[in-house]
């Protein structure tokens, strides 16, 4: 139970920002929740059902939704954002000349910025004056955690605070929030899994088998934990819930929204057809072309992020695809024990010889 004062601020009516709101008023705090639309806040207050996003969740009475953005700010001291990526620096934008500097700001938004390849809470920080920002990730399928399926998640700052009163304003009996220091990691982990359950959706779809998905899914994590370590993260923070925890439920469930976009290509419909066949944001999409250019750049090697990005967006069959990847340089299992050029180098002598 949080202390019964805390006034909590949720921006953003989807699905996570509803199962968010709704989490920290059972938990005793009073809470606001931005949504934009005035039919939506009616009829959440009304009704206590955000009926676009999570029909047949009861959302606690004491949630109250408005779409007056200063008066949701306003004298709240934990501020979560819940906003798809692509809006989300607008509507910090908005909200900015309302947030003062001691509020806490966290992000759940697992997503990346294009202009300036920006993690989400990097916009918190360079638009505000916050010392308190942090990021919310993890194995966190909203519908569940309506049912109050036993879930986990990480709060992840540099600041101490951040990570004490968010875990006291939504610790509960069936949601633990476990803390970490490395924001970036944390961060990154969730925004990247996306590209992969994306992949795995559409495995999926074209009948690969168990082994298949299992091998998907760790070298997504090697080149996932490659990814973020040539970027500054810390590959340990890929063992925890925010790397391999959210990949493995993100890879493996038709009630993640990357996934199904997937599934749908791998049914043989377009990206566009799969995407409005959707309906909701599947951040993945975006975030395939964005990590693939920023891998071109910075020469990081990526054949799995790189083969989607070819499927997604070049019309290349998934299974020519698939054939391919098999093709390539067989290389190390787990690059920090045993590095990939060595294999690949002793690999080449070994051909020559
Ligand atoms: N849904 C989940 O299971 C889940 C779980 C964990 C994290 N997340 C992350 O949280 C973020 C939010 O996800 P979600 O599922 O709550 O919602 P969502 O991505 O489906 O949409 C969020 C909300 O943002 C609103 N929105 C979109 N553009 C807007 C704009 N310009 N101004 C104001 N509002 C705007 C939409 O109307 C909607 O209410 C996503 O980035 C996602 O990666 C989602
Ligand atoms: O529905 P998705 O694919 O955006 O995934 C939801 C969450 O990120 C799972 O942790």
């Amino acid at each position: 139970m949080s202390d019964p004062r805390l006034q909590v601020a949720v921006l953003g009516g989807g699905s996570f920002g509803t199962a968010l709101a709704s989490i920290a008023a059972d938990n005793g705090a009073a809470v606001n929740q931005w949504l934009r639309d005035d039919d939506q806040v009616a009829a959440i207050n009304r009704d206590h059902r955000n009926r676009r996003y999570l029909a047949d969740f009861a959302i606690n009475p004491r949630v109250v939704a408005s779409s007056d953005l200063r008066a949701v700010i306003e004298g709240a001291s934990l501020v979560f954002v819940a906003i798809p990526s692509q809006a989300f620096l607008s509507v910090i934008r908005q909200a900015n000349r309302w947030l003062q500097p001691g509020q806490i700001l966290v992000s759940t938004t697992k997503g990346i910025q294009a202009d300036g390849f920006k993690l989400m809470s990097q916009i918190l920080e360079e638009e505000t004056d916050s010392p308190h920002i942090g990021v919310l990730s993890g194995p966190n399928l909203a519908s569940e955690i309506a049912q109050k399926q036993l879930t986990a998640t990480v709060i992840a700052s540099d600041d101490a605070l951040t990570r004490a009163r968010v875990q006291n304003a939504l610790g509960c009996d069936y949601f633990r929030v476990y803390a970490s220091n490395d924001r970036y990691g944390v961060e990154l982990g969730g925004a990247l899994k996306n590209i992969y359950a994306i992949a795995a959706g559409m495995a999926a779809a074209l009948g690969m088998g168990e082994n298949t998905r299992s091998m998907l899914m760790t070298r997504a994590l090697a080149e996932m934990s490659r990814f973020a370590v040539a970027l500054g993260a810390n590959p340990m923070t890929f063992l925890g819930l925010a790397g391999v925890g959210d990949l493995i439920v993100t890879c493996s469930s038709n009630l993640s929204r990357n996934y199904r976009v997937g599934q749908a290509l791998g049914e043989g419909r377009t990206l566009d057809e799969a995407i409005e066949a959707l309906g909701q944001v599947a951040e993945g999409v975006n975030t395939v072309s964005l990590v693939r250019g920023k891998a071109h750049e910075e020469g990081i090697y990526m054949p799995l992020c790189e083969g989607l990005y070819q499927v997604l967006f070049n019309g290349v069959p998934a299974r020519d695809m698939a054939r391919l990847l098999m093709q390539g340089e067989q290389s190390s299992d787990v690059e920090f024990t045993l590095a990939r050029e060595e294999v690949v180098q002793a690999k080449r002598r070994e051909e020559g010889s």
